[in-house]
């Protein structure tokens, strides 16, 4: 079986066969020089359609193509079938193929626009009603405490799509929040976080979020049973459990197990994928930080961003434009990652957060059919807010040997002005300097002027930058919940094409289960030596090497 391999296509032959012959030739000094329109000609501006006012230019002509390459992409994805699939995942059919699950996040913010057929997409907007109820009544502190005192601290608890979704978007919206209501979040079962965390917790005044779509997360669960002992040795009584923890599930039983009543629970659907759950009742602790107000013009800013996204021709498509650059250097340049550098400090989770989004879809060598690809699948997601990571590992992108392309992406205004904007000038100085200094390098001749006559070869030669290191840079007006809502929604699309194109099911997760299942079984062996079997000898020799010296 090889049917389901993108590398069959014949638009995928014809790039490798560019690749092959012209690589040499596509050097952006030269395309620049050759065109003065590249700039407009390669870059597309995007305006929401819907909801707020969302503007975002994404300039991707410092890449490493031409127009002709930028086409045969572009008839990659239609070879691929990406607006038959996108459609496919827009009316509710089980594209999930592994699971049997349709793929339906972008209900979850229709607002009734397009018409989709599942169950739970009926149920959407009376569970968003019970948020905004739930979020509104702990904001203005009519929802009380065992004590009768108000909530001033939340506690989301929940790991991977349960907890990374919600961790990035209350740091990116951290303007809109309400100041004195203290979030925190708990995922690992390092009992260390739960730890620190509680010592900042009044138990009068927290409430305790339960977050897991399967509410059988072993991390999530040992967590909030920690959460639930150190309540009650306050509170004592049960009964009071119900003011202190709600729960976030598409399980009803295993939530009314643990104690928390159906009242309290948020449902949400098997068609929502973990890392694509931020938008269902999982964004609850988001709606709670920033208002439910704000949260639903996340949403609204997700919309207008799958309107984009469902009606625009590839060429003009941003996640298509986006998922197409991606593959060039994934699948022809060897390119082993993509850097996300966003210049806005609020955004310093987007990378990890898209580290889930992006490995956890695309991370995959089989096929839909079951072949094995014989090419490169999901990149490795990276990256670090600007400047920061100009300090650390920049000099490699510039000067290392591998190429990284990355996407910058910075707000022409600050919520922070301070200094009259002194620190925003500066920081968009380096927001322009950087991909400008990658895509043009500097050049051995331009070296020897600026050092004269006198300095060293080995010198001269350790200051040029080659250059052609290509970057997309994304530009939007202000980081408020729109614009972020479709920024996510941006990368959730380009996810989606780059897995179509490469056939593969973006949306199972079969990887995360074995170290789940592995972890069970030596769990039951850690207390006795004798015990420790079937394992290799490095494995058996690292449990027994830890038996010898535990002290608890
Ligand atoms: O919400 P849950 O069910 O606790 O799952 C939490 C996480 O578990 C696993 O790591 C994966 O399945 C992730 O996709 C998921 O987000």
């Amino acid at each position: 079986m090889t049917g389901s391999l993108a590398s069959n296509y014949a638009s995928w032959k014809q790039l490798q066969e560019i690749y092959d012959k012209d690589r040499a030739k596509i050097v952006l000094r030269d395309l620049f020089a050759a065109d003065p329109q590249r700039f407009s000609k390669l870059s597309a501006t995007y305006n929401s359609q819907s909801g707020p006012g969302v503007q975002i230019l994404l300039d991707y002509s410092k890449h490493l193509v031409t127009e002709p390459i930028l086409q045969k992409l572009f008839n990659l994805l239609r070879e691929a079938k990406v607006e038959d699939a996108r459609d496919k995942m827009f009316s509710g059919e089980h594209i999930n193929t592994s699971e049997d699950r349709a793929v339906l996040h972008v209900a979850l913010r229709n607002f009734n626009d397009f018409s989709i057929k599942e169950e739970g997409v009926d149920e959407v907007s009376k569970v968003l009603q019970h948020m905004k109820e739930f979020s509104e009544s702990v904001r203005s502190g009519q929802w009380k405490g065992y004590t009768g005192k108000t909530i001033n601290t939340i506690v989301n608890i929940g790991i991977g799509g349960s907890d990374l979704g919600p961790v990035m978007v209350t740091e990116a919206l951290k303007p809109f929040s309400k100041r004195d209501l203290n979030a925190h979040f708990v995922s690992n079962i390092d009992g260390t976080h739960i730890a620190e965390t509680l010592r900042l917790c009044d138990p009068e005044r927290t409430l305790f979020i339960v977050a897991s779509k399967t509410f059988t997360t072993q991390e999530t669960i040992t967590n909030a049973e920690s959460a639930r002992d150190w309540f009650l040795g306050f509170a004592k009584d049960k009964a009071h459990v119900a003011k202190h923890f709600v729960a976030l599930s598409t399980n009803t039983s295993a939530v009314t197990a643990f104690g928390i009543s159906e009242a309290n629970m948020f449902q949400f659907w098997d068609w929502v994928g973990g890392r694509y759950s931020l938008w269902s009742a999982i964004g609850l602790s988001i709606a709670l930080v920033i208002g439910f107000d704000n949260f639903e013009k996340l949403l609204r800013g997700a919309h207008a961003m799958d309107q984009h996204f469902k009606t625009t021709p590839l060429e003009k498509n941003l996640p298509a434009i986006m998922a197409a650059l991606g593959i060039w250097y994934n699948d022809f340049y060897g390119a082993q990652t993509l850097a996300l550098l966003p210049y806005d400090q609020y955004l310093h989770k987007f990378a990890d957060y898209f580290q889930q989004g992006d490995m956890e879809s695309n991370g995959k060598f089989i096929t839909k059919n079951g072949d094995r690809v014989n090419y490169q699948t999901g990149p490795i997601i990276w990256g670090a807010s600007g400047t920061n990571g100009q300090h650390s590992f920049y000099q490699l992108i510039h000067q290392g040997t591998k190429i990284i392309p990355a996407d910058f992406m910075a707000p022409a205004t600050s919520h922070n002005p301070i200094a009259n904007s002194k620190h925003h000038r500066i920081l968009l100085s380096n927001f322009f300097a950087q991909p400008e200094a990658l895509a043009f390098g500097k050049t051995e001749e331009e070296v020897r002027k600026e050092l004269g006559q006198n300095a060293s070869e080995a010198l001269v030669k350790s200051k040029v930058f080659e250059g052609n290191r290509p970057s997309s840079s994304l530009m939007f007006d202000k980081l408020d919940p729109a614009t972020l809502g479709a920024l996510i929604a941006l990368y959730e699309h380009k996810i989606f094409v780059q897995g179509v194109v490469w056939g593969i099911n973006s949306f199972d997760q079969m990887g995360v289960e074995l170290g789940k299942v592995l972890a069970k079984q030596i769990l039951a062996q850690l207390d006795k030596s004798d015990d420790v079997k079937g394992h290799d000898s490095s494995t058996t020799g690292l449990i027994h090497w830890y038996q010898a010296h535990r002290k608890e």
